[in-house]
């Protein structure tokens, strides 16, 4: 009953911000000696990290890693560089993680940060240091008041209630469940819905007027933007900390739900003149949040078809694992990277969504998948059937035999 051909594994298009799904990192390697770090006779990392040192701050360290890596390495440098100032346990750590990435990597990482910068310089987010500089030849953003957080403009207040008390119960208590691990519930302002459906035209527009090259946000769609460009990171980065991972680490603790620390934040566009339809994928994700922004359409449903580990992604889907979501403007749904779906065709009208991968980067790699893929289940389910049925078999002949 796999109707659907293989699942893709949707990617961001430009750069993996950070180790793809699965592949494991070398092990840790000393590292060459940063400009200006005293010189010490012992460089390498200890294995064990030294947890009573407490780490610096680096939550304003933007780019290639999340900042608790950072924190998380510092521990482990070697005793004679802990107190050395930050900026040199910086460069000596930027130089060590340098070493996980193969070198194609590294470069488009490289590309993508500079592609960030240029538009970051140009166009100008009301929250930037930068934002007096390039006030020459820039354009300002439509909305300033999108780039802070602001959840009582942002979001529902049965919503926010939800989130306030922070029980599994209150969470429930605003969503359905149509199958197991897909949740779906009211989250957005009418209002915020169409500032940001506005923002992102103004991008797009200035973009075009700047004949500027735009990074689509993964590569399965040709229109769309990557919110994280234009200076709406660091509010997108607090929507997920203080607004999606409450649930997921309630909803999603296998995947690591209650530890995310990264995002990759984008609108898609389909419909006529834009895409048309999404194919059959898993996301690059720990856990995905799915709004619809609007504005007005026909079809673009998503289909569900079962969570799968990467061994079983392409596996049939079970006739209770099917499902079919219509999109609502300021609706949200909320699933597992790894639960496969995609997106029928946009027959008439314009439909955006705003997609939040939520990510872990200080990702421990799972081995044991029999919790959450619904393939791994299944057969571990079979396997047990079988056995049953054996020893049955085995009591039965014993006790055939005792009667003769
Ligand atoms: O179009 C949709 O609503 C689905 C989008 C999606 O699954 C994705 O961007 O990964
Ligand atoms: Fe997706």
């Amino acid at each position: 009953m796999a109707l659907d051909g293989p699942a893709e594994r949707r990617d961001e298009a430009q750069a993996a911000m950070g180790n793809g799904n699965g592949v494991a990192p070398p092990p840790l390697r000393p590292a060459g000696r940063p400009s200006g770090a005293p010189a010490c006779a012992d460089r390498r990392l200890r294995l064990n990290p030294n947890m009573e040192h407490k780490p610096q701050d680096y939550s304003d360290v933007r780019g290639e890693y999340a900042p608790a890596v950072y924190s998380a390495l510092e521990r482990h440098l070697p005793p004679s560089v802990l107190d050395a100032n930050r900026e040199i346990k910086l460069q000596l750590m930027r130089e060590v993680l340098g070493h996980y990435w193969p070198h194609g990597e590294r470069n488009k990482v490289q590309r993508h940060r500079e592609y960030r910068q240029r538009i970051l310089n140009h166009y100008k987010s009301a929250a930037g240091s930068w934002y007096k500089r390039a006030q020459l030849v820039g354009q300002e953003p439509l909305h300033k008041e999108l780039y802070k957080m602001r959840p009582s403009s942002f979001f529902l207040p049965t919503f926010l209630e939800a989130i306030r008390t922070n029980t599994e119960e209150s969470f429930r208590s605003i969503m359905t469940e149509p199958v197991p691990g897909v949740y779906s519930f009211a989250m957005l302002q009418p209002n915020f819905c169409e500032m940001l459906l506005q923002e992102v035209e103004n991008f797009e527009k200035w973009v075009h007027t700047m004949k500027f090259k735009i990074m689509r946000p993964n590569t399965m769609n040709k229109y769309g933007a990557v919110l994280d460009d234009f200076g709406l990171e660091v509010m997108l980065n607090q929507f997920m900390e203080q607004f999606i991972a409450p649930m997921s680490t309630v909803l999603y603790p296998e995947v690591g739900g209650g530890t995310l620390d990264t995002h990759h934040a984008f609108v898609v566009e389909y419909g006529k003149d834009r895409d048309v339809e999404l194919g059959f994928h898993v996301d690059d994700s720990e856990v995905t949040l799915n709004v619809c922004l609007g504005k007005q359409f026909s079809g673009g449903e998503l289909y569900f078809r079962g969570i799968r580990c990467e061994n079983h992604v392409n596996s049939e889907t079970q006739h209770e694992e099917m499902f079919d979501y219509s999109h609502v403007p300021g609706r949200a749904v909320l699933h597992r990277g790894r639960h496969r779906h995609g997106a029928r065709p946009t027959s008439s009208g314009l439909r955006i969504n705003l997609l939040l991968w939520c990510r872990r980067e200080m990702k421990k790699y799972q081995k044991d998948f029999s919790g959450w893929c619904g393939e791994c289940k299944r057969e571990k389910k079979e396997r047990q059937i079988h056995a049953v049925k054996a020893t049955k078999l085995a009591f039965l002949r014993g006790a055939g035999g005792a009667t003769i």
